[in-house]
């Protein structure tokens, strides 16, 4: 089998992209994997080499494959500081990664992070990189969902979200049953499909202090959210359904299977109501192994699980970890795309 071809964007060039990439990329085992072409600025990838490679192990940016979109000349670039111009420039990146993956000349991409404060600053109104890969792709259906394999125990942690960059206070009116659904098909279709566990179990956290407690901290557990289980259970009467499980303890077992032994948790993927009810016990117990993927795209996307780290960029003393569990994720996907 021939190996894919992925795309790795260079992300906002301000931010801590530049280095994990050349960081990433100077480990040669993801050529066993893979072939990589990094699209960004070259220039930016230069100048941070020369910044950082006394200081930690970097590839030169001439060993590496690299579809130039070189920055205007008159883009104010200061490292740490995004703007408009680096928002403009991460953009372009991106779309030059999905024009070229749909034309079939890559056979995935690999996202590092974007600012989306510098995307809006330079008029792109987008909640992130995943709404823009949806819409190139004319996918209404789609998620976002964390995959993390712990180092210490070999369990994988998976983590869909059923909202994402919304403000919490629509957290409850966004959360519908058709959008419950709609999450829940995605979710049972990549791991039969993409993970290859026929007959997954599923736990799903309830909304509220102790799933609402009989509705006495909230009700939309009692006014729809049980029968919606229910009903879903009978519609996949393969899949184990757990739930709605108090969202305080649903990630005890989790973080025992993570840290102690993976057997404390049979549980395949977990589907969180909203970004940080799932993100905070993500990125608590996995952040240099979590990798965002996207699930519903007619490609695999892959992305780390933070951002682009503006307080540390140009120290040399970013980690690529979460990078290079996305490329290599990509890479094992990219097979498995049905
Ligand atoms: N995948 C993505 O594109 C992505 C993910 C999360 C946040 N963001 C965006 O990034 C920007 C900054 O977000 P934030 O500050 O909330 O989160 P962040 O992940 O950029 O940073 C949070 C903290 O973690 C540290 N950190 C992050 N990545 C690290 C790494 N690889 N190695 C060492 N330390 C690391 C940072 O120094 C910071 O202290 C925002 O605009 C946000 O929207 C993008
Ligand atoms: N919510 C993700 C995280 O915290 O890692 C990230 O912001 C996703 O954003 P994109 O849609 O731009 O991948």
């Amino acid at each position: 089998m021939t190996q894919p071809h992925l795309t790795l964007t260079l992300g906002d060039p301000a931010g801590i992209g530049p280095e994990i990439v050349l960081k990433a990329l100077a480990d040669e085992r993801l050529k066993d994997y893979c072939q990589i072409t990094v699209i960004g600025s070259r220039s930016v990838l230069e100048s941070t080499y020369q910044q950082l490679h006394s200081l930690t192990e970097l590839v030169s940016p001439d060993q590496i494959s690299i579809w130039d979109v070189p920055l205007s000349a008159k883009d104010d670039l200061k490292t740490g500081m995004g703007n408009a111009a680096t928002g403009k420039a991460s953009f372009a990146y991106l779309n030059t990664a999905i024009e070229q993956t749909i034309a079939g000349n890559f056979d995935g991409i690999v996202t590092s992070p974007i600012a989306k404060s510098c995307w809006q600053l330079a008029g792109h109104d987008y909640p992130g990189q995943t709404e823009v890969l949806a819409q190139a792709t004319d996918r209404d259906q789609f998620g976002m969902l964390f995959v993390a394999r712990s180092p210490h125990t070999g369990w994988t942690l998976r983590t869909l979200l059923a909202t994402t960059h919304i403000p919490l206070q629509q957290v409850s009116q966004t959360l519908t049953p058709a959008l419950m659904t709609q999450k829940l098909d995605l979710l049972i279709e990549t791991l039969q499909e993409n993970f290859d566990i026929k007959q997954p179990q599923i736990a799903i956290a309830g909304l509220n202090p102790h799933s609402g407690e009989n509705g006495q901290f909230g009700t939309e557990e009692q006014d729809w959210l049980f029968s919606w289980l229910e009903q879903a259970q009978t519609t996949y009467p393969d899949v184990k359904l757990i739930g709605l499980v108090p969202p305080d303890t649903l990630w005890v077992k989790a973080g025992l299977a993570w840290f102690q032994d993976q057997s404390q948790s049979p549980i395949d993927a977990y589907l969180a109501l909203y970004h940080d009810q799932g993100l905070i016990p993500v990125k608590l117990m996995a952040f240099d192994q979590a990798i965002n993927t996207t699930i519903g795209l007619p490609f695999i996307r892959t992305s780390p699980d933070h951002g682009t780290a503006f307080d540390i960029a140009g120290k040399g003393i970013a980690r690529c970890d979460s990078l290079k569990a996305a490329i290599e994720l990509a890479a094992q996907l990219t097979g498995t795309k049905s």
